[in-house]
């Protein structure tokens, strides 16, 4: 419709303007277009209009972009120039130097040149076209030039003489010379606007009239008489301008712009000026041309690209004002098929993306890619674009492009933490697979980020996705080594052994040796090992029956029955008391270690103090005791306490030190719950302490249940045991072994009351992995119990499989302290 309209009168012309950076936009509404400078005898044609009071679309509609001739929409005038008649260029010498500040104007009349001498009050500098030079003009001149009166071909005034003229809008009149029409393809056309320049009349102004021009009606017959100047400094120049015309005309192809021996396509048509100057930035000339008729639809074939070098302009979101304002379709794109808004979005203009949202710009447009806004500021970076952008449309949050990639994959791949938080905060889908079957997690194994493969595992994204190579994370991170990440999903229980299509697992895919290697390995032995308990219907029933409070942890399994973790009583580091014995804990009644012990290398201190105790360290640099350490019958031992002079690190404490050695209480197939190594254990060493209650004889008699106390007669006192019944340590599920593995040794550690030695388990012998562990509960314990079961020890040296007849309260005793009289 636009294109049927005409103009009755010339439209006003916008001025030049400049934007200061930093200027507010007109998205705010409190941008303007800055002043032009007010030069001296402004121009009645210039009027300065704010940016936000444009209303270009009126402009146009009134210049009727039909003014455009068919011709102009072929290709054919895709080619033709453009005059830049309109626009100014700074003085790049800075100030006017003397020879500037005489008008550079030349007029021409009917081959008669003269030069223009008057003063010159601007220093912007003016041309035509790009074929010719810049001159520094006087306000007459500079008039002159805006009104199209200085011919593009040649750089010469046609302000007198003969010359043509067309009038493409009626009252707008583009002035040049005949032989300065450009050609091309054997048609000529008007070097100011690229119309027909059959449609131009040869028109014919006496010297002495400047008033406007009308058609020659004789050519020859009225030509002016013109005084023939002497040669101006200017001539050399139009020499050369003739020559590079000459030059155009010859090779119609070339835009004005290029050099004769560049090889590059160079825009050069009305309408690609338009595209170009927005690009550029050039909000001047994006107005000229747009208030000229310029369509700010038009899309340029096969250079357009809103590269981000040309985004980078200050000015670029006022051409994008303007465009809009003019009434340029926001969603044409370029041969990238990227809109404006997209190219804002990549470029992080977030004031222009939000004008153009408002102005009703698309969020859903996709590139040649199938990139979206949302995919395009998501691979930068651009959070606030991003947030703005999911603010107005976030249905678009999971949009793919052509690579199945979603706007999170890309800010995953690039590692932009706050944006992947964000995206996932918004609703973003952590398992949408891309064309290769990849989820989030695989691009975050390949970056590498264990942070942000942390919050996708959190949002649920799926560890053992599979790509289309078989691959899962776990094979994208060991092939990439990304060991953080590697940890991290082998945490999460990755599954070490899975194969790709290639067969490999991901140890397979790194480096051998390397640390994401160890890792994997490592991993693998304990996964195996967990899948053989597996086999054997192992479960797992408690990971630390301690609950921390021993050194190291205590699993519990069972893959015998149904049996649950035994939770009928209070799991206990170190012995407790439920009423008042009077441990004498006297500080000054602990014998002192100078006398008995120096805790060196060497030590070897006996004293005796009661023919019983053998005061002297036992223990070897290993904290173990020697091999020729009396089994048959153990000495106490006295470890050193906080009374000696030693070092809290000294060598003789071992049982006060607690638990070092791996445990596992485990189901046993006869005995209920049974103990066993978890790791190879040399003789010597301290295993557990027998830990519980400490209770009086008489106290033990009354309790029903004898199976968990442990006799500390001393023939020292009033008798006492340890029930580790209600309360105890692993040591209370330690069974009896005819071939025990453990010894049961009398330790004082920080009292010497003899009434209430400690327990401890020592290895007797050692003990491979996997060996359940046990002691000699001694005869009077299985005088007892014989009534009731025989023992289930399975060895072949097995005293006690009969049951014999009981005789009364059953409980364990030291090897040593077997009361003589027991029955
Ligand atoms: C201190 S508890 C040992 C842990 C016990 N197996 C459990 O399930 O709690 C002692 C009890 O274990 C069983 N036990 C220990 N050793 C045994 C053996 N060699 N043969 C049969 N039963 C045994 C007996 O029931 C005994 O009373």
């Amino acid at each position: 419709m636009k294109k049927n309209q005409t103009a009755a009168v010339e439209k006003p012309v916008i001025p030049p303007v400049t934007v200061q950076a930093g200027a507010t936009t007109a998205v705010r509404g409190e941008s303007h277009v800055e002043e032009m400078e007010s030069g001296q005898g402004s121009h009645v044609e210039y009027t300065e209009l704010a940016l936000d009071c444009l209303d270009l679309k009126a402009q146009i509609l009134c210049v009727g972009l039909a003014a455009y001739s068919e011709v102009a929409e072929t290709d054919l005038a895709e080619e033709l120039p453009l005059c830049c008649c309109r626009m100014e260029t700074p003085n790049s010498r800075g100030g006017l130097s003397a020879l500037d500040q005489t008008c550079m104007a030349t007029e021409s009349a009917d081959g008669t040149l003269n030069r223009c001498h008057r003063r010159v009050m601007k220093q912007e500098m003016m041309r035509p076209s790009n074929t010719v030079h810049l001159l520094v003009l006087c306000e007459d001149h500079r008039a002159g030039m805006v009104k199209h009166q200085c011919c593009p071909g040649c750089g010469l005034f046609c302000r007198t003489g003969t010359f043509m003229e067309c009038r493409p809008y009626g009252s707008i009149s583009h002035r040049f010379h005949r032989d300065c029409a450009s050609i091309l393809k054997d048609r000529k056309f008007c070097p100011h606007c690229g119309e027909d320049a059959c449609g131009a009349k040869e028109v014919t102004v006496p010297k002495a009239d400047l008033s406007p021009s009308v058609p020659r009606l004789n050519p020859g017959s009225s030509l002016p008489a013109v005084s023939v100047v002497a040669t101006p400094p200017s001539v050399p120049n139009m020499l050369r301008i003739q020559g590079l015309r000459a030059k155009k005309s010859s090779e119609p192809q070339r835009g004005r712009d290029e050099s004769p021996t560049s090889n590059q396509r160079r825009s050069s048509t009305p309408t690609r000026q338009l595209y170009i100057s927005a690009k550029q930035g050039d909000l001047q000339k994006v107005i000229q041309l747009l208030v000229d008729g310029k369509d700010p639809n038009f899309l340029m074939e096969g250079q357009n690209r809103w590269s981000p070098g040309d985004l980078q302009c200050v000015n670029l979101s006022r051409c994008v004002c303007v465009h809009t304002q003019a009434g340029a379709n926001l969603d044409m794109f370029d041969e990238d098929q990227r809109t404006p808004l997209m190219a804002a979005c990549e470029n992080n203009h977030l004031d222009t993306v939000k004008y153009l949202l408002r102005a009703g710009a698309s969020v859903s447009h996709k590139d040649i890619m199938g990139f979206t806004c949302l995919h395009l500021a998501a691979k930068l970076g651009h959070y606030n674009i991003i947030h703005h952008l999911l603010s107005k449309a976030s249905k678009y949050i999971n949009c793919q492009d052509d690579g199945g990639w979603t706007p999170i994959t890309w800010a995953i791949e690039y590692k932009h933490k706050e944006l992947v938080h964000l995206l996932l905060a918004k609703g973003a889908d952590v398992n949408i697979r891309d064309k290769e079957e990849n989820v989030c997690l695989h691009w975050a194994a390949l970056s590498g980020c264990d942070d942000i493969a942390q919050a996708l595992l959190e949002a649920r994204c799926d560890l053992n996705a599979v790509n289309v190579h078989g691959d899962t994370p776990l094979h994208v991170a060991a092939r990439e080594n990304h060991l953080e990440c590697v940890m991290l999903f082998l945490s999460r229980g990755a599954d070490v052994s899975q194969r790709n299509r290639d067969g490999e697992t991901a140890l397979d895919c790194c480096a051998c040796g390397s640390k994401v290697w160890t890792a994997l390995n490592t991993n693998k032995k304990l996964t195996d090992a967990r899948r053989g308990r597996e086999c054997r219907g192992e479960r797992v029933l408690s990971r630390d029956i301690s609950r921390g409070y021993e050194a190291v942890p205590i699993t519990c399994v069972n893959a015998v029955d149904s049996e649950p973790l035994p939770e009928n009583f209070k799991y206990i580091p170190d012995s407790c008391v439920t009423s008042p014995l009077n441990i004498d804990k006297d500080i000054t009644h602990l014998q002192c270690s100078e006398v008995h012990c120096t805790c060196t290398d060497d030590c070897s201190s006996s004293t005796c103090i009661c023919g019983q105790l053998s005061l002297r360290c036992w223990y070897d640099s290993e904290g173990r005791l020697p091999l020729d350490f009396c089994q048959r019958e153990p000495p106490v031992l006295f470890e050193c306490n906080h009374a000696c002079s030693c070092w809290r690190t000294c060598r003789n404490r071992v049982v006060q030190n607690g638990l070092r050695v791996r445990l596992q209480l485990f189901r046993t197939q006869n005995m209920g719950w049974g103990v066993r190594a978890m790791q190879d254990i040399p003789q010597g060493t301290f295993i557990c302490e027998y830990v519980g209650e400490i209770i009086t004889d008489g106290e033990a008699d009354k309790r029903e249940n004898d199976s968990f106390l442990f006799t500390l007669d001393n023939k020292v006192g009033d008798a006492h045991c340890i029930d580790a019944r209600l309360f105890g340590n692993i040591g209370r599920f330690i069974n009896h072994l005819c071939e025990p593995n453990l010894l049961a040794v009398r330790v004082f550690t920080m009292h010497q009351d003899l009434r209430f030695p400690r327990i401890a388990f020592f290895s007797s012998r050692s003990i491979r992995t996997g060996d359940q562990i046990g002691f000699d509960y001694g005869d009077h314990y299985w005088r007892v119990k014989s009534k009731y079961f025989g023992c289930q020890c399975g060895s072949n040296k097995c005293r006690h499989s009969v049951a014999k007849k009981c005789v009364s309260r059953s409980s364990f005793f030291p090897p040593s302290s077997l009361p003589d009289d027991e029955v």
